[in-house]
């Protein structure tokens, strides 16, 4: 195993390297002198716990920010100056799990962004070239139309085009799959192949360790702002590679379902969907009991967002009831699902989820202000307890409740959001992807969390595809085009799994 980054293998260019980096934020070593070295062509991961440093890498490999020390240089010439924007575009792009894609602007105009020249800009040139970048792509898209009505896979394939057209054959993929389905997942991944194929280089971040196996030559750890190691992925196993991101050994144990006592019918019903139907889902029929953990798998165009969004209030639901213990549900109100016990961790933590500015405690404790204190008049003292709380029971990387969660990695971020559903110990918990962006340790703490209430009598509902996510359940409901196509108890198999969401099982 390799174990230092200046032993890329002899005679390879590299396309790009970043050499003795640090980068501080405040008192925060967020880069402590660390180093990538890629070599063209290839396929190179960046793995790491939440807060570990990846994104913060990115930042300075794009020239979104100098580092305070250290150098970068693309196929062996130094990075251009910070301000020359174009410089940097043309040798390298990345790909964030949130778009750089501006919404209300055509595909057309966020292809041709910053470059129609000085000359007066051809509509119909404009159009037509669009539509020539995307065709290799096979994004089958009207290049008039806000990109905001791009799906998520297209909006990736977009901002590649757009990279690959000014040149730039270095891309940076940062968690691209959080919020792909498994079809559209692998669809990246055969394009990815064919791109390297053609001479394009990547580096990949992930926190599913199998897609590095599959999609990548070479892998680097960082772990606490430092390089821990970079080697070929085939020479490294898993445990290996988990054992190097957390710094001890002992692999990892996701709680199952199965460890826990059976629900049986003795529980009584803590929510009921009697005949819900909303916006892409329909005659939905579901009793979840106290303790009870479901899970809800299906595809991007399942209405399984669509529904549990429905079930906290996000969306009204066209026909049909909600009961919270009974008592029925005001449609579409997350006051009125809040107030009657339901909890959520929304499938956008960014628009839904947080408040960036506000520090740690005021998110974790928005669901309780009114339990801390009369008409927001919280004692500091208490609000930096739940902050506090919140730290220590998620192992959330902060330099303390005060710090505003916009300066939290992507993955600590996520644990805020879990934090704050919890505070108010709902009777129900709707969970969406709880463990997006949630580095593999993470994930395990945040999913015996979910073993812990569903002990505790809080009925959950776990919106994912993620294996995972799903083995921590007692029975998986299948979504298809809208209806309940499958279920399963606590013995499915993984293939069993996928073979229903892709929907080629018989009910
Ligand atoms: N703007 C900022 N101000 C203060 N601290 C920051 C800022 N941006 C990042 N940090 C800190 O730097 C450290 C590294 O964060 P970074 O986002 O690079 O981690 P990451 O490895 O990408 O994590 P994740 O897997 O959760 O995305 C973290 O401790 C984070 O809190």
């Amino acid at each position: 195993m390799m174990s230092s980054v200046t032993q890329a293998a002899a005679g390879d260019q590299l396309a790009a390297a970043a050499r003795n980096i640090t980068k501080r934020y405040g008192r925060t070593v967020a880069l402590n002198e660390v180093g990538i070295e890629i070599r063209d062509g290839e396929s190179h991961a960046l793995v790491g716990r939440n807060g570990a440093g990846k994104s913060t890498l990115v930042s300075v490999l794009t020239g979104l920010q100098a580092a305070d020390s250290g150098e970068v240089t693309f196929y062996g010439k130094p990075s251009p100056a910070l301000s020359d924007r174009e410089g940097w575009r043309r040798n390298v792009a990345c790909v964030y799990q949130r778009s750089t894609i501006m919404p209300a602007l055509s595909v057309a105009e966020n292809l041709f962004i910053n470059r129609q020249g000085k000359t007066l800009i051809s509509w119909s040139k404009l159009r037509k070239q669009s539509a020539e970048l995307l065709e290799p792509f096979g994004v089958d898209v009207d290049v008039t139309k806000p990109a905001a009505e791009l799906t998520v896979e297209q909006r990736q394939l977009v901002e590649i085009a757009r990279a690959l057209s000014v040149g730039a054959k270095f891309i940076i993929l940062d968690e691209p799959t959080a919020q792909l389905d498994g079809p559209a997942i692998e669809r990246l991944f055969e394009r990815m192949r064919a791109l390297q194929d053609s001479g394009i280089t990547f580096m990949f971040i992930s926190h599913h360790l199998e897609e590095i196996y599959e999609v990548c030559q070479t892998v680097t750890v960082f772990r606490d702002a430092k390089h821990i190691l970079t080697a070929p992925v085939a020479d490294l196993g898993r445990t290996e590679l988990v054992d190097a991101m957390t710094g001890e050994p002992g692999g990892l144990s996701v709680p199952g379902a199965a460890d826990r006592p059976s629900i049986g019918d003795k529980s009584t019903v803590a929510l009921n969907l009697r005949d819900l139907s909303g916006d892409s889902f329909d005659s939905i029929n579901i009793e979840v009991r106290k303790g009870e953990v479901i899970g809800l798998a299906g595809s991007a165009s399942s209405g399984k967002h669509q529904l549990a969004e429905t079930v906290y209030g996000l969306r009204k639901a066209s026909s049909g009831v909600i009961e919270v213990d009974g008592r029925k549900l005001k449609p579409g109100s997350v006051l009125d699902a809040l107030k009657n016990g339901i909890g959520c961790v929304p499938r956008d933590r960014h628009h839904q989820g947080l408040v960036l500015g506000l520090s740690i405690a005021e998110n974790a404790a928005m669901t309780v202000m009114d339990k801390l204190g009369p008409a927001g008049t919280v004692p500091p003292k208490q609000l930096a307890q739940v902050g506090s709380k919140a730290i220590e029971s998620y192992d959330i990387v902060t330099s303390g409740p005060d710090q505003p969660v916009s300066d939290l990695s992507g993955g600590n971020q996520q644990k805020v959001v879990m934090a704050r559903a919890l505070a108010s110990d709902p009777k129900v918990l709707v969970l969406i992807n709880p463990t997006a962006g949630v580095d593999v340790k993470s994930k395990e703490s945040l999913l015996g969390v979910v073993d812990r209430v569903a002990r505790t009598g809080a009925a959950v509902i776990v919106v994912s595809d993620e294996p995972d996510d799903m083995r921590v359940c007692d029975r998986v409901l299948v979504m298809f085009h809208g209806e309940v196509a499958h279920e399963f108890g606590r013995d499915w198999t993984e293939q069993d799994l996928v073979a229903a969401i892709e929907g080629v099982t018989e009910k």
